[in-house]
């Protein structure tokens, strides 16, 4: 039997709390989004964000970033908001639009203030498994709590981490490596003949590359926990990089698209908001 690990569930727990510690505080949570206003996924998952933001009392001053921008001056504004004692964390919203160097602005971004975990300060604490808190990429960490949750164990296990994004596949690899699993990295270089074998082998199996149902059932160690962060679009349908139907049976655990990593992403995101709110207030 294969059990759903189910994001929405556990995103409503996590968001819950949230709002409970958002009136702990003294002073207003103020989250700036900047995005890119001619994106339609962007247009979308902001305004997702800011809605679930109002719901748990957490502001959110959304700033439209357009193509006729450039990275120093995306920076400029980066740094403005970093100085700005009313905003209490950035978001960056990915991607910006082309021509911005997004690497850059995400590491613009004060590590005190750097909701989303993705600038250098921090990824590299992440990386380093530092005892200081930092922040860490809503999207892996939202995996990590999943998977916590639903007690999977991890020390010791083997997992395969596929697709190597700064969002999600670079951050996933150093959480599971900082839990003790033993990681490995697959890419778009990896061999197919290769990959496969790596997939048998894998207790935890964690898929980000934007290719739908690129996973197969019969691919996967049979018990193995699949995690399935793609948000693709078939025939107006959100569909993952996971093949959910033949991974019935196979897999003993499994993140349904929808209902699955994305809620995880925004509570982990607003969960995180808070965290750096209460830490610098
Ligand atoms: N700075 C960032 N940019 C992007 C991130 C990110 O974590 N930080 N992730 C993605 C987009 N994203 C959040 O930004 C996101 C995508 C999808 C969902 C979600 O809840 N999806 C629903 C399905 C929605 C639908 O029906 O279409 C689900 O999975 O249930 C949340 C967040 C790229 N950019």
């Amino acid at each position: 039997m294969t059990e759903l690990l189910d994001g929405a569930k556990v995103a409503k727990i996590i968001n819950d709390k949230t709002a409970q510690r958002v009136t702990k505080l003294d002073k207003p949570v103020t989250l700036a989004v900047i995005y890119d206003p001619d994106n339609e996924g962007s247009q979308l998952y902001v305004g997702m964000k800011s809605r679930k933001a109002a719901k748990l009392g957490i502001q959110t001053r959304d700033i439209p970033v357009g193509a006729d921008e450039t990275t120093d001056s995306v920076i400029a504004l980066v740094e403005s908001l970093n100085a700005d004692d009313d905003v209490t964390g950035i978001l960056v919203q990915s991607p910006l639009a082309k021509g911005i160097k997004e690497r850059q602005v995400f590491s613009a971004v004060a590590p005190q203030k750097d909701a989303d975990g993705l600038g250098a300060t921090v990824q590299g604490m992440l990386f380093g498994d530092a005892l200081e808190p930092y922040t860490v990429a809503a999207t892996p960490q939202g995996v990590m709590s999943l998977l916590n949750y639903y007690h999977i164990p991890i020390k010791g296990k083997v997992a395969l981490v596929v697709g190597r994004s700064q969002l999600f596949g670079r951050p996933m690899s150093a959480l599971l490596n900082n839990a003790d699993a033993t990681v490995t990295v697959a890419h778009r270089y990896t061999e197919p003949a290769v990959l496969k074998r790596l997939l048998k082998f894998a207790d935890i199996v964690a898929v980000g590359v934007g290719i739908p149902n690129f996973i197969k059932g019969e691919d996967l160690k049979q018990g193995a926990t699949v995690i399935d962060v793609g948000m693709n679009v078939v025939d107006g349908k959100a569909t993952g990089d996971v093949d959910f139907d033949s991974a019935q049976g196979i897999a003993d655990f499994i993140t349904p698209v929808p209902g699955g990593v994305g809620p995880m992403t925004i509570a982990t995101l607003l969960e995180n908001t808070v965290t750096l709110a209460e830490l610098n207030q």
